[in-house]
């Protein structure tokens, strides 16, 4: 059965290596907080660290005026088999055995200090004292600052305030049990620990009454009334107790000697001779003991649903966190691959479908295209006055004979120049479109979401391939059109003379105006037909290379030079593209370690459990 004191101190040691000691826990319950404990409570001199010596045999806590505990101390006592020597160790000093006990009240003192400073502040960061011996019992106790009614010199006038309400963070948990020291020399109605134990357990359940300095009391006089619980109801006995006096201490009493003198006191009382096998320290000890252990055994069914609750939350937690980088270079490539892969997934999604985005694509040469291509200024270039003044530069001297071949030329050449723009146009639209997407997909990509410099670095490696198809897309159409004013089609004017010598036979008066306004009109509308039929080419050839160039190369080589620039990175610059947020990867290392102290306290519950 005790088995399970053992265990509960082994899980407070854990939860305070994790920084869990109640309060403030990152929003998930306090595993600290649901394990029961007995906190040990009472006014300044009441005799709160001679009981506490009293039950552990020995002499270790720091003496002085004054409020001498300033942190909690947690103080677990294991029973050691018969014959083997007292040691103790401290959870900040592992390793370290203390057999000389005033060098554990040195460094109790010393580890106080460090934390609170010398200036006499209190801290709710506790100490944890381990206490291995034969002549305990296991138990697991938390002694408090002493409740005080005035601050001294150097404290902060809120000193008061804050004990109280340190002490109270203890014992309002109801799974404390409270063990109120008041001193039977002092009415029991101004007792300091009565009247906070009364506010947080008024029906006095899991309060202890212990009351101490029994042979101060005044001659005549006894505590009777308290200890048969006439003055005060309890639900368990009060105990009472008779500690060293000052003047045994300066006497370096003995421990043992203190306890054997205690046992006689009661024994030979004709007060409490009658409650003899009720009273005394080691009485006490074995009590709180027995009850610790069953008010452990009743929460454990209830510890296990929050150990499980607080595993599930934490899961869920670093799954959004995502999981700890690896430190050596070839895992850290591994993972940056993946995320690479996981974000050209998502822009492949956008362009093939599965994700919008690749719909304006089709968009620009649905609609943009051939808008801009209709709205092309044609009739200005191929005005009679343009036309006249075209053909007439291109005769020179000699005007043509029968048709004019280099006026054709040119006139279809500075029409074909036109398309120029919304070839340009198209490509830029496109690149415009995908940096768009590659934008989208980065923050769709749940995995990079940890690493903005990766981010950076893979919109800036994407952005600069996309400039590069741009520059490949932007040569290829204009070469589109470059090629139509290199080559006509020769059919197409050829069909033309045919047509316009069937027209002159059927009509000859149409000849006589060979050389007028409306030989100029005839040779705008063939030019204007010719470029329409440029223009239908034009409409289906330039998505045709803007795809080719951009779109399909963004889908296969996106990120080509990043993969082969990364591939001969070194482990220091994949760490800096993996560096995360600092305060992320403090919350996942907290998370971790919490984890692991749950699973390990669940298992050993579970275990202790089945071996009961
Ligand atoms: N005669 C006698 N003296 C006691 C008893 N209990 C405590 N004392 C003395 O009372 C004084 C205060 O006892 P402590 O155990 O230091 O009391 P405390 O509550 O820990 O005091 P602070 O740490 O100052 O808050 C010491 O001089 C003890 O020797 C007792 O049962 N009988």
């Amino acid at each position: 059965m005790e088995s399970l004191i053992v265990l509960i101190n082994t899980i407070q040691r854990a939860c305070t290596v994790v920084g869990d000691h109640g309060g403030d826990s990152n929003a998930l319950s306090s595993l600290w907080e649901a394990l029961p404990s007995v906190a040990v409570v009472g006014g300044q001199s009441s005799g709160k660290s001679s009981v506490l010596e009293s039950i552990v045999g020995r002499d270790f806590l720091p003496r002085g005026s004054g409020i001498v505990t300033r942190r909690p101390l947690v103080l677990q006592l294991h029973k050691t088999e018969n014959g083997t020597e007292d040691y103790a160790e401290f959870l900040h000093l592992t390793n370290k055995k203390f057999t000389n006990f005033s060098l554990v009240r040195k460094e109790i003192e010393d580890e106080t200090d460090r934390i609170t400073g010398k200036n006499k502040q209190i801290s709710s960061i506790p100490i944890h004292l381990s206490i291995f011996s034969p002549n305990v019992v296991n138990l697991t106790l938390i002694d408090l600052p002493g409740l005080t009614k005035v601050a001294i010199e150097g404290q902060p006038e809120t000193i008061v305030e804050d004990i109280e309400s340190m002490v109270r963070s203890y014992v309002e948990k109801p799974n404390c049990l409270i063990l109120a020291i008041s001193p039977a020399n002092q009415d029991i109605a101004t007792s300091d620990a009565m009247k906070l134990a009364k506010e947080v357990d008024p029906m006095g359940d899991r309060t202890f009454g212990v009351l101490t300095k029994l042979d101060l009391m005044d001659k005549g006089t006894n505590a009777l009334d308290v200890i048969n619980g006439r003055s005060y109801k309890l639900k368990y006995p009060w105990v009472g107790i008779v500690n060293r006096s000052q003047a045994d201490i300066n006497k370096n009493v003995d421990m043992m000697v203190a306890r054997r003198k205690e046992r006689e006191y009661f024994e030979t009382s004709p007060d409490y001779g009658h409650l003899a096998t009720r009273m005394g320290s080691e009485y006490l000890a074995k009590l709180l003991s027995k009850l610790l252990e069953s008010v452990i055994r009743s929460r454990i069914p209830s510890i296990l649903s929050l150990i499980n609750n607080n595993i599930e939350e934490l899961e869920r937690e670093l799954d959004q966190l995502g999981r700890p980088i690896a430190i050596d270079a070839g895992a850290q490539l591994y993972t940056i691959l993946g995320m690479c892969r996981a974000f050209e997934k998502i822009f492949k999604e956008h362009l093939d479908g599965g994700r919008p985005g690749g719909a304006r694509i089709y968009g620009i040469f649905d609609y943009n295209l051939p808008t801009a291509i209709k709205k092309l200024p044609f009739d200005r270039h191929l005005s009679l006055q343009s036309v006249k003044r075209i053909v007439s530069e291109s005769d020179g001297y000699q005007p043509h004979l029968i048709a004019p071949e280099l006026g054709y030329r040119r006139l279809i050449e500075g029409s074909l120049n036109h398309f120029r723009g919304p070839a340009e146009a198209s490509v830029n639209a496109i690149h415009f479109i995908l940096k768009e997407l590659v934008r989208k997909a980065i923050a769709e990509t749940e995995e990079l979401k940890r690493f903005p410099s990766l981010q950076i670095e893979l919109v800036a490696a994407a952005n600069s391939s996309l400039e590069k198809f741009r520059e490949e897309s932007m040569k290829s159409v204009l070469r589109l059109v470059d090629m139509e004013s290199s080559y006509l089609t020769v059919d197409f004017f050829r069909k033309l003379h045919v047509e316009s010598q069937n027209m002159s036979l059927s009509s000859p008066t149409a000849t006589i105006d060979q050389y007028g306004d409306g030989h100029f009109r005839k040779i705008a509308s063939n030019v204007a037909a010719y470029i329409k039929m440029v223009a239908e080419t034009l409409v289906n050839t330039i998505p045709k290379a803007v795809i080719h160039c951009q779109v399909r190369q963004a889908k296969l080589s996106l990120l080509n030079y990043f993969y082969t620039q990364i591939s001969q990175s070194q482990g220091k610059q994949l760490g800096q593209l993996l560096d995360e947020n600092p305060a992320l990867m403090e919350r996942r290392m907290q998370c971790a370690k919490r984890l692991e102290l749950y699973k390990k306290a669940r298992d050993e519950i579970d275990a202790a459990v089945w071996v009961r």
